[in-house]
């Protein structure tokens, strides 16, 4: 196992992943789609520039020069749905990361269904896509973006959406996408493992424990409609739980608004 000094810590890279950082590529999920079926584990793809990134619901991701932009490409074990909760899973170990690389967990917090927020502002987000195989899913790709060095401008982000911020304007600290990878990389194998042996409780628990606005009235947005309630939990599916005026609501897809 590669060691490394990142901070006060020694960094490992863990057993099994693969690492392979680009220059450049047009969307680091784009390239797990075209290389998935050749790889023979999983494997981080992390790039330093992206002309095409995308991000969620066919939105634009707005990618400037030394923010972290990177896929992990694996065959997620368990069902679909299962496959699906891997975004808190990466949520947790985004945490990890910043806290790894920081020191501090003041002003962090994660947003239903997979953003990360620093001092209300988000500073990251995650994009999960499948793979498909002849029987359905083969691969997952989890592609994640961090607002490491700049931040996009309000004007070119959906209107009402979280301010984007950035961790070295909020903080001071610079890091860099290949150091942010290989926090990242160990955290995500970390949560990974666990959910692998005890499924979504433990994970679950975690989540709600760093979730915003939780006990809040929130709005959760699909394209047809809007519902607007306390946020009471994230149910065993990964589920948004509102308590609404009409009594309670279990939201498996939305945008969320506070
Ligand atoms: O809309 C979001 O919040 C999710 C953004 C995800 C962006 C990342 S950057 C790395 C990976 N490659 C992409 O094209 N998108 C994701």
């Amino acid at each position: 196992m590669k060691e490394k000094k990142q901070g006060t810590r020694a960094m490992a890279w863990p057993e099994g992943y693969g690492r392979r950082v680009l220059a450049e590529v047009d969307s680091t999920n784009a390239e797990a789609v075209r290389i998935a079926g050749g790889l023979a584990g999983p494997e981080w793809i992390c790039a330093l520039r992206q002309t095409a990134a995308r991000g969620r619901r066919g939105r634009a991701w707005v990618n400037p020069e030394g923010n972290f932009a990177a896929t992990l490409v694996m065959r997620p074990s368990g069902t679909p749905a299962d496959a699906a909760l891997r975004s808190f899973v990466a949520s947790l170990a985004l945490f990890d990361a910043f806290v790894a690389l920081t020191g501090r967990t003041d002003g962090l917090s994660l947003k239903w269904p997979n953003d990360v927020l620093l001092n209300g502002g988000k500073v990251a987000g995650i994009l999960l896509e499948s793979v498909g195989g002849a029987g359905g899913l083969s691969h997952l790709a989890i592609g994640i973006g961090v607002n490491l060095r700049a931040a996009p401008s309000v004007a070119e982000v959906e209107t009402g959406a979280v301010r984007p911020v950035s961790l070295l304007d909020e903080t001071g600290i610079a890091v860099t996408p290949e150091d942010f990878l290989d926090a990242l990389a160990e955290a995500f194998a970390t949560h990974e493992a666990r959910f692998a042996t005890y499924r979504f409780a433990p994970i679950r628990e975690a989540w709600l424990a760093r979730a915003a606005r939780l006990g809040e009235e929130i709005t959760a947005r699909t394209g047809t409609s809007e519902t607007r309630g306390r946020f009471e939990t994230v149910d065993g599916q990964g589920n948004l739980v509102l308590k609404t005026a009409g009594g309670r609501v279990a939201i498996a897809a939305a945008d969320v608004f506070f």
